[in-house]
């Protein structure tokens, strides 16, 4: 846990960078802060690692007040991660990443392989790049061997100012799904900056939204804060477009989903049409043996079994998954549907005509403080 208790600091020009601020992080929460350029994200982050002291408040880790402890001590226990990657140049990915644990004296072939073991974790084949030089890595690469390298030592805390900030958009979302992933795992505790509304919605357990002078607007979920902005300043933050940046925080819930018919691999055609038929369905879901998704097939007539005719099915999300990843998903593979699987098995398919009702569900439900699935929505017959 991190707590910072009306916690100041005034440059010595004068800069009031943050002011009274107090925020707390959980054991193994991630809270995104967010706000324009210049309004004391960094400041933060960097009074709680001690790059920078408050100029008054306390900062606590746990229940330790580090306004005192050592600062070496103290970042051994803190990952840290920054915008350019902040690698060594004349360091090969390999030895970046184990930059901490060799700092620690660990011997060289127990961190050799944590090394390897981290470079797996986020995504990297480290017998294929743990021998490159950094400026021989694209800007994900780099990102990635930054967040392995603050993982390095297993910190409980890990810092991070703009991790993702400096590659393209694309990039950006693919690091930020495997990040996401990566914590649901490691349940680091995790204070973030970024100035990318997006980011902080779609990553944060909770968000602060800053104003300039270091002051706290709103702290809540990314849910409350697009559905309840506590003021002017944050509706205007969090912008017009509050439905669409909804879909990153709406998961998908079984309600969401319809229940195509469903054939097997061995069934024959002539019997899968039939099913088809009945259903009033122009395609049916295909299941395998083992009742895991395999694909879909279409109504035209056909002989043989459903195996002969199956196409695989290449748009899939795993349940609970948020309504922007299966709207990705769809556009990706230019397909009208996707799946929702839990593990490999087959739950149901989301439509877009679904998922724009759980959308509309999920807004319904923030304004009219109710549970989705107990707001009706009015529908205009086409
Ligand atoms: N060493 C310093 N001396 C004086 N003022 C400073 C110093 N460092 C930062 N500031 C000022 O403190 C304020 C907060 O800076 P900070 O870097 O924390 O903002 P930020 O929200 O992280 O911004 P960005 O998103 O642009 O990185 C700014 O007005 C900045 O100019």
């Amino acid at each position: 846990m991190i707590r910072l208790d009306r916690v100041t600091k005034r440059y010595p020009d004068g800069t009031d960078a943050v002011a009274d601020l107090s925020l707390d992080v959980a054991t193994g929460e991630l809270v995104t802060l967010v706000g324009p350029s210049g309004c004391g994200k960094t400041t933060t982050m960097k009074m709680v690692n001690r790059l920078i002291e408050p100029t008054s408040g306390r900062i606590f880790l746990d229940d330790e007040d580090i306004t005192r402890a050592d600062p070496v001590k103290l970042r051994r226990r803190m990952g840290y991660v920054i915008q350019s990657g902040g690698l060594f140049p004349h360091r090969t990915v390999l030895e970046n990443t184990v930059t901490v644990p060799s700092l620690l004296g660990w011997d060289r072939r127990k961190a050799k392989a944590r090394g390897v073991e981290l470079l797996e974790l986020v995504g990297l084949d480290p017998a294929k790049l743990g021998d490159r030089y950094p400026h021989q890595l694209s800007g994900g690469q780099r990102q990635r061997v930054g967040v392995a390298r603050a993982l390095a030592a297993d910190p409980p805390v890990l810092l991070m100012d703009e991790p993702f900030g400096a590659v393209d958009p694309v990039v950006r979302e693919h690091l930020q799904t495997e990040f996401l992933r990566l914590q649901q795992e490691l349940r680091k505790t995790i204070l973030f900056v970024t100035h990318d509304i997006e980011e902080a919605v779609r990553l944060g357990d909770r968000m602060a939204v800053f104003s300039m002078g270091g002051r706290i607007e709103q702290f809540d979920t990314p849910s409350s804060v697009l559905g309840a902005p506590a003021n002017d300043y944050v509706a205007d933050f969090v912008g017009a477009d509050r439905g669409l940046k909804r879909l990153s925080v709406t998961e998908i819930t079984p309600d969401d989903l319809e229940l195509p018919p469903i054939v097997r691999l061995d069934d024959p055609m002539p019997e899968a049409l039939a099913k088809l038929r009945a259903a009033g369905s122009r395609w049916a879901v295909v299941l395998d043996d083992a009742g895991d998704l395999h694909g879909w097939v279409d109504d035209r007539v056909g002989t043989g079994t459903v195996r002969d005719r199956a196409r695989r099915m290449e748009a899939w999300v795993p349940v609970h998954a948020s309504l922007k990843q299966a709207f990705g998903e769809m556009l990706q593979h230019d397909a009208g549907w996707v799946a929702v699987v839990d593990g490999d098995r087959f739950v149901g398919v989301l439509t877009p005509a679904r998922l724009h009702e759980a959308l509309r569900r999920s807004i319904g439900a923030e304004e009219r403080d109710i549970p989705p699935a107990d707001v009706v929505l009015d529908t205009i017959e086409g």
